[in-house]
């Protein structure tokens, strides 16, 4: 349906409208410089919402509740007046609109039929389609085997088969392939030059080359086109897609010109100018495939690093040598001071030369002609630039790989410079020391947090669960609760290191944390720390009730002190909150346990308590009885003087009666007494719970 709208857009003038707001707004004026109607031509423009057509607002909503009562959507955003045709947005609007009407219409026949006791009609199943699962990152694995003529096959030497580039098979064929390459760099120049290849030794040499071009023709012809590759995040293994992968690339260009069969030369140059193979040398790339491949699988990456800047650096000596020696040669071996003097193995002669004009300026023979002169430039500024940045770069790959270590190093020397600077203890400076070693011997890093920061944060969810699962499936409280929990926190422990007898927390603290133990042991000391009350292990949640604030209990209920070394890892108190507002049942158990720990804490207190209360009393009934069998035995013999000390001092009924006066007088020793008497009763805040995962 088109619609055209021809609207003559009206500003009002600004007296109208201060007449109708009653004050001189400033708004934004027309393009005519004021807000009257324009007089020599209208106004084109869309029907957006914008300030110089705000005043029309009203008159722009009475045009769509006009075309809504007509039964059309007119999109006021996209719309241009006094265009001739409607704009595709509209059509397309117009469309999803009676796409709409029809689904809403469908809907009504549904609901009335089911409602009206009528069979719905049934639902239109979607016709059979694979369900598409997302893919696995690593294609799938190329170990399986498939049949053929009764042979089973790999599927890697199935050509219909696609291959996996991470897979181990193909890393294992790069690796042949960067054989035979580097068989040809190396030969290629040492044949073409030293008097290695000999007339007996020949069809040794060719079987050689002829090997190392089957397995050039293999990679191109088999290999190449039939290796697996990402196309828009997935992984792309159809035979024909993949080859044509293959063909696009320039590193095909190069694998196909390296296979160039200049060695049909020979018949005309003889077998020996094996430098009619230097296009072979054109796959290089498959050389840095392979590196990179290594790189990827091996545990240490820089050992291939350092290996590949060393292959490098021999390389370029290697073809130093050969030059040498094919200087030496055009010049005559031994007829100057300078060249070869053909003594010795040739090659090993040749080498030490090139690898010291390479490395050292000076102390050379000195070059007698221009060739000379020319060679040994050429060494010395290969030595100087090409040298120098192969070797620092081998320093980068030792420093990358020790980095982790040189910071812990500079990280414990800064702090024992700062402590000396201080004064402190030694026994103190000691132990910081001995925290900082114990410390990296379990991390290997000081803050984990940071190497794993650059990963999304699921796959460092993944990569630390895997790193702490050992320890988080002992704990007890996750294995009570859902896996989520666990996922939830896992980011937020941060792992703490103790020494032997250090404090963990201190009783009467405010917790900010609560641990869980990964490795060690940790003892829950009585208030005046002379009795392990429990000693927790791998696995055991301690320091949870004052982060709960049971019964108020704000401030932690024992002192906590490490055993031996141990390791835990601590979650705050706000990761704590926020993890129990979405586990509902973490936070049960957490109480339950807490609660439990609290009334058996209390528990042994009290009888505690009375325990002390009873060796009193049986101390002083003891007592009593020791110093009424004195009496008796002394009232024989001291009679009067009994009687006497007797009478002088004051009966029970009186002593009562003078505390009684005393307290009159003071009343803070009643309120004391009175306290006293009542805590007999109560339970004590301090748990003194065995609370251990297991
Ligand atoms: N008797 C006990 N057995 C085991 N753990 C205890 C015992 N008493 C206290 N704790 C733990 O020691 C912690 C000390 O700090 P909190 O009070 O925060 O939480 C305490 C409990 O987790």
């Amino acid at each position: 349906m088109e619609v055209t709208v021809d609207v003559h857009t009206v500003h009002p003038s600004t007296s109208d409208r201060d007449a109708k707001y009653g004050t001189k707004t400033p708004l934004a004026r027309g393009p005519y410089g004021s807000w009257c109607t324009p007089e020599t031509s209208p106004i084109h423009h869309p029907l957006t919402q914008t300030n110089s057509n705000i005043e029309t607002k009203t008159q722009l909503q009475d045009q769509k509740r006009f075309l809504e009562a007509n039964s059309t959507v007119f999109p006021l955003q996209k719309v241009r007046l006094f265009s001739t045709s409607p704009p595709p947005d509209y059509i397309s609007s117009i469309e999803d609109k009676k796409a709409i009407t029809e689904l809403k219409e469908l809907k009504k026949n549904y609901i009335t039929k089911t409602t009206s006791g009528d069979k719905p009609p049934p639902i239109q199943e979607e016709p059979d389609c694979e369900p598409e699962y997302p893919q696995s990152p690593i294609p799938a694995s190329p170990t399986r085997y498939t049949k053929c003529k009764g042979f089973l096959l790999s599927t890697f030497c199935d050509p219909y088969m696609p291959i996996d580039p991470q897979g181990r098979l193909y890393i294992g064929w790069l690796c042949l392939v960067t054989f035979c390459y580097s068989y040809n760099a190396w030969g290629i120049a040492l044949r073409s030059t030293f008097p290695y290849q000999t007339p007996e030794n020949t069809p040794m040499w060719l079987a050689a080359d002829y090997f190392s071009d089957l397995v050039y023709l293999l990679d191109v012809a088999f290999v190449k086109p039939r290796l697996m590759y990402l196309h828009e995040g997935f992984w792309v293994d159809d035979p024909v897609e993949t080859r044509k992968n293959y063909k696009r690339k320039v590193q095909y260009k190069f694998d196909v010109i390296s296979l160039t069969p200049l060695d049909v030369l020979y018949f005309y140059f003889g077998t020996q100018k094996a430098i009619l193979r230097f296009p072979r040398l054109l796959k290089l790339q498959t050389f840095w495939e392979f590196n990179q491949a290594m790189d990827r699988v091996l545990a240490s990456p820089y050992v291939v690093r350092i290996g590949k800047t060393l292959c490098y650096i021999f390389y370029l000596i290697h073809l130093n040598a050969c030059a040498y020696y094919a200087m030496s040669d055009h010049i005559g071996l031994g007829s100057n001071g300078w060249v070869y003097d053909n003594e010795g193995i040739a090659y090993i002669r040749c080498f030490y030369f090139a690898t010291k004009t390479a490395t050292s300026i000076g102390k050379n023979p000195k070059p007698e002609n221009t060739i000379e002169y020319l060679y040994m430039t050429a060494a010395w500024l290969m030595g100087v630039f090409v040298f120098a940045l192969l070797i620092g770069q081998i320093r980068d790959i030792i420093a990358t790989a020790t980095r982790a270590r040189t910071e812990y190093r500079k990280a414990l020397d800064g702090c024992a410079r700062y402590l000396r600077r201080l004064n402190l203890p030694a026994a103190l400076q000691r132990r910081v020391t001995l925290w900082f070693n114990y410390t990296w011997s379990q991390q290997r890093c000081f803050d984990e947090a940071k190497i794993l920061n650059w990963l999304p944060s699921n796959m460092k969810r993944d990569v630390a669960l895997a790193v702490h699962m050992s320890t988080l499936s002992k704990v007890q409280l996750f294995r009570d609760c859902s896996d989520s929990l666990l996922r939830d926190l896992v980011l937020q422990l941060r792992p703490v290191s103790f020494l032997p007898g250090d404090l963990v927390v201190r009783s009467g603290d405010v917790g900010h944390q609560m641990y869980i133990i990964k490795t060690g042991e940790c003892c829950v000391m009585s208030q005046d720390e002379t009795e392990v009350l429990a000693t927790l292990r791998e696995g055991s949640v301690f320091g949870e009730i004052s982060l709960l604030g049971i019964e108020g209990l704000r401030r932690r209920t024992a002192t906590v002190r490490s055993r031996g070394y141990s390791s835990l890892f601590a979650l705050s108190r706000s990761d704590l909150d926020a993890a129990l507002e979405y586990h509902k049942e973490a936070a049960k158990v957490l109480r339950i346990r807490a609660d439990q720990i609290i009334r058996e804490n209390a528990a042994r207190q009290t009888k505690q308590r009375l325990a002390a209360l009873e060796a009193r009393k049986s101390a002083e009934l003891a007592k009593r009885q020791e110093s009424a069998l004195r009496r008796k035995s002394t009232v024989s013999g001291h009679s009067n003087a009994t009687e006497g000390r007797r009478l002088r001092a004051p009966s029970a009924t009186s002593k009562r009666r003078l505390s009684t006066v005393s307290e009159k007088k003071n009343p803070r020793a009643r309120g004391y007494r009175t306290l006293a008497s009542t805590c007999t009763g109560i339970r004590t805040p301090l748990p003194t719970i065995v609370f251990t995962a297991e």
